[in-house]
């Protein structure tokens, strides 16, 4: 009847826990999420590089229960767009999340079923408050892997279909040397 508390080992230099479920998401499974598709296809068919790997202890998805999360995503480029993370809504669209940032440089792009996006800087030590409603994206605009921890309810689900559709309203680019969010030109509300 009752569950029994657990401890986890996380390895902050790697930004593995022990004992998870490993995920691997390369850029061929990100068909069609990358502006450029010229850059994203000879990428592909050069290496193929691992994008992020997710680190995941899941319960069942029970209301008031939680899940966590490490993801390590590493440093790269499709064109002058930064590597990101698929993004997602929650398939329970009201649930929240909380991400902690771990090691490396990125941010987060959050975006209501509107389309009004959010580009929020993330380094060490910075926590993020995800609302309900809001799809959230991670984006590597370092030259290190950007590690982060994420908690979210056990219930929220990933419904990936609109972020996969539309994308971002924004996306987040470099351009002389710079780190620049600008307004998606493949967007259409
Ligand atoms: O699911 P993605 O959008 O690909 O993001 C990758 C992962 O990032 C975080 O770790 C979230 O807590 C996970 O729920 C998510 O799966
Ligand atoms: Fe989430």
């Amino acid at each position: 009847m009752y569950k029994e508390p657990a401890s986890f080992k996380l390895d902050i230099e790697s930004g593995v826990i022990e004992d998870s479920k490993r995920l691997v998401r390369r850029l061929s499974d990100m068909k069609g999420y990358f502006v450029d598709e010229e850059a994203w296809k000879e990428l592909v068919e050069k290496e193929n590089p691992v994008v992020y790997e997710v680190y995941a202890v899941e319960q069942e998805e029970r209301e008031g229960d939680l899940n966590f999360a490490t993801t390590i995503l590493y440093p790269g480029k499709v064109g002058k767009e930064f590597f990101f993370t698929k993004g997602h809504f929650h398939a329970k669209p009201d649930r929240a999340e909380v991400y902690v940032a771990l090691k490396g440089r990125g941010g987060m792009l959050l975006q209501t079923p509107e389309g009004e996006a959010r580009w929020i800087p993330m380094e060490p030590g910075t926590i993020i408050y995800v609302p309900p409603y809001w799809a959230h994206r991670t984006v590597n605009t370092g030259r290190e892997p950007f590690i982060f921890l994420a908690i979210y309810p056990a219930d929220a689900g990933h419904d990936y279909g609109t972020i996969a559709k539309k994308g971002f309203s924004k996306i987040v680019i470099e351009e002389d040397g710079e780190v620049k969010v600008i307004n998606n030109p493949r967007w259409k509300a």
